[in-house]
C-alpha cells in the first residue's frame, strides 16, 4: 500500500474534529489505548467481508442499524437488548419473508462520534461548541461539559467493550435461538397494527420449526438455529481513536481496525485527499462510505478506486443518503456509471438522512412517509439499472421513542414531545421498524 502508515491521515486536511486543549494527554490516552486489547478479532473482519462479497453479487442483503449516537448516560443491558431484539425481528421477517440471507451489523458499540451541520449550538443567547457525541463531549449545554476531554476516548473504549460482551452474549448464549426469537418476537407486536401478519409469519416459522426438529435438525444440534452472527459497525470519524485500535494482524500481515467490523465515512468528511479516505484506504476491513444527492460520477470512481483498488467484491459499500425528493435525479446517474465501469460496490439506502426537518414544534424530526418513499425509490431505480438494491442503513431503537412522526401510529408533530429522547438525530421506533420490515420484504421477494 502506497506510503500508508496507520498515522499517515496526520499530514492531510481533516473536517469535524474537536479542538483539544491539552494536546499532551490527547496524545497519552492515545498511547495507552494502543497497548489495549482489540474489541474484534481480524479473522470476524474477514467473514463479515466475504458475506458482503455474497450480497455484491446479489445473493444476500445487509441490514445496518442501531442508534443514531450511543451515549454514557443510557448505558445499560436492556437498551442493549431492545436494540438487539428489533435488529433480529427486522432480519427475520427479511429473511423469511424475503426469502434472502440477511447479513447484520449493528450501529453500536461505538457509535460515539457525530459530525455535526456547525460547530456551535446559541440556545437563549448563550453560544457554546456543539454537541459531538459522547466520546468528544458531552450532551448537557454548559461550558465545562462542552469542552472536548481526551479520557472520553478511553470511556468509549470501554462501553464498546461492554457493550459488544453482551452482544456477543446475546448471540451465541441462546436468546437469539430461533425457537425463541419467534416467541419473543410476538410479545413484541402485541400492540403493532401488523401483528396479524407478522403472526401468520410467526405460524409458518413454528411449522417449519417443527417440520425440521421430526428430521432431525434442532437447536441442540444446529447452530444456526441456536445462534446468530451480528457484526458491530459505527463511523470512523475520530482518527486518533480509529488509529490507535488499529492493529497488525499476525495471520495475515495486515493492518486493521480493530475497533468494530464495519466503520464507514460520513458525506461530510469522504474528500478524496482529505484524512479519512487516507486512513480508510489503508485498513482491511469492510468500509462504507456515505453517498449524498451532491456526489458527481467522476469524484465517485476515484473514490471507490481510493478505496476499492483491486475492486474485491464486499471491501466498500456505498450508502446512499439522498432525501426522498432527490433520488430519483441522482441516484440511477452513479448506479449506471458503477455499473459502466464495471466497478464492485454494494449498494445500500440509508433512508433517514435526506430527509431530517425540523417540526413546528421545533424537534428535529423525519417523516416516515419520505423515509418509505426513499426506500421505494432506492429500489425502483436498481431495478431500472439492473443492479442489486443490497442493504439499508437506518437510525432506529427498540425503546418506545417518538421521533419521527408518521407510521401506522401516526405520530403528530404534538405527539414528538412524548418521548423525544435522541442525542442527535430522530430514530425509528419498533413499530417503524417492522412496519418497514414488511415493506422491504415485500421488495426483496419480488425482485
Ligand atoms: O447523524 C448525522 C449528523 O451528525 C447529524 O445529522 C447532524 O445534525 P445537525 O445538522 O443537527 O448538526
Ligand atoms: C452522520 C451520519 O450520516 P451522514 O454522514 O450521511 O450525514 C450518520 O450516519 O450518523
Amino acid at each position: 500500500m502506497n506510503n500508508w502508515q496507520p498515522d499517515s491521515w496526520r499530514s492531510k486536511p481533516i473536517l469535524q474534529q474537536p479542538e483539544y486543549e491539552n494536546r499532551q494527554q490527547l496524545a497519552e490516552v492515545e498511547a495507552k489505548l494502543s497497548k489495549y486489547p482489540p474489541l474484534v478479532f481480524a479473522a470476524e473482519t474477514r467473514e463479515l467481508r466475504r458475506q458482503l462479497g455474497e450480497v455484491c453479487s446479489g445473493k444476500g442483503f445487509l441490514l445496518q442499524g442501531g442508534d443514531c449516537a450511543e451515549s454514557f448516560a443510557e448505558f445499560n443491558a436492556p437498551k442493549i437488548r431492545d436494540t438487539f431484539k428489533v435488529l433480529l425481528q427486522m432480519a427475520i421477517v427479511l429473511t423469511f419473508a424475503g426469502r434472502c440471507p440477511v447479513t447484520k451489523v449493528a450501529r453500536m458499540a461505538g457509535q460515539y462520534a457525530k459530525p455535526r451541520s456547525s460547530d456551535y449550538e446559541t440556545i437563549e443567547g448563550v453560544t457554546l461548541p456543539s454537541y459531538r457525541g459522547d466520546i468528544i463531549n458531552s450532551f448537557e449545554f454548559t461550558a465545562e461539559s462542552r469542552r472536548p476531554d481526551p479520557n472520553r476516548l478511553l470511556d468509549a473504549y470501554h462501553q464498546s467493550a461492554a457493550t459488544l460482551n453482551l452482544l456477543r452474549a446475546f448471540a451465541q448464549g441462546g436468546l437469539a435461538d430461533l425457537h425463541q426469537v419467534n416467541r419473543w418476537n410476538m410479545a413484541f407486536v402485541e400492540n403493532n397494527p401488523l401483528k396479524e401478519r407478522y403472526q401468520d409469519m410467526s405460524r409458518r416459522i413454528q411449522d417449519t420449526l417443527e417440520f425440521m426438529d421430526v428430521i432431525g435438525i434442532n437447536s441442540s444440534n444446529s447452530a444456526t438455529l441456536h445462534e446468530t452472527s451480528l457484526f458491530t459497525s459505527h463511523e470512523a470519524l475520530l482518527l486518533n481513536y480509529e488509529q490507535a485500535l488499529t492493529r497488525v494482524d499476525t495471520l495475515t500481515g495486515k493492518p486493521y481496525n480493530c475497533s468494530a467490523h464495519m466503520v464507514w465515512i460520513g458525506e461530510r468528511t469522504r474528500q478524496l485527499d482529505h484524512a479519512h479516505v487516507e486512513f480508510f484506504r489503508g485498513i482491511h476491513n469492510p468500509v462504507g462510505v456515505k453517498v449524498g444527492p451532491g456526489m458527481q460520477e467522476d469524484e465517485l470512481i476515484e473514490l471507490i478506486d481510493a478505496l476499492n483498488p483491486d475492486n474485491d467484491p464486499g471491501r466498500l459499500t456505498l450508502i446512499t443518503r439522498m432525501g426522498a425528493d432527490k433520488l430519483e435525479q441522482n441516484l440511477p446517474r452513479l448506479l449506471r456509471r458503477v455499473k459502466a465501469e464495471g466497478r464492485n460496490v454494494v449498494w445500500s439506502s440509508d433512508p433517514m438522512h435526506g430527509n431530517t426537518f425540523a417540526a413546528s414544534s421545533g424537534f428535529k424530526t423525519r417523516n416516515f412517509d419520505a423515509i418509505l418513499s426513499e426506500i421505494r425509490q432506492f429500489f425502483a431505480a436498481h431495478e431500472a439499472e439492473g443492479t442489486h438494491a443490497g442493504g439499508i442503513h437506518l437510525e432506529m431503537t427498540g425503546q418506545h421513542v417518538t421521533e419521527c412522526t408518521g407510521g401506522a401510529y401516526q405520530i403528530s408533530d404534538d405527539d414528538l414531545k412524548e418521548a423525544y429522547m435522541t442525542q442527535c438525530d430522530p430514530r425509528l421506533n419498533a413499530d417503524q421498524v417492522l412496519e418497514m420490515a414488511f415493506l422491504v420484504a415485500d421488495h426483496l421477494r419480488s425482485a
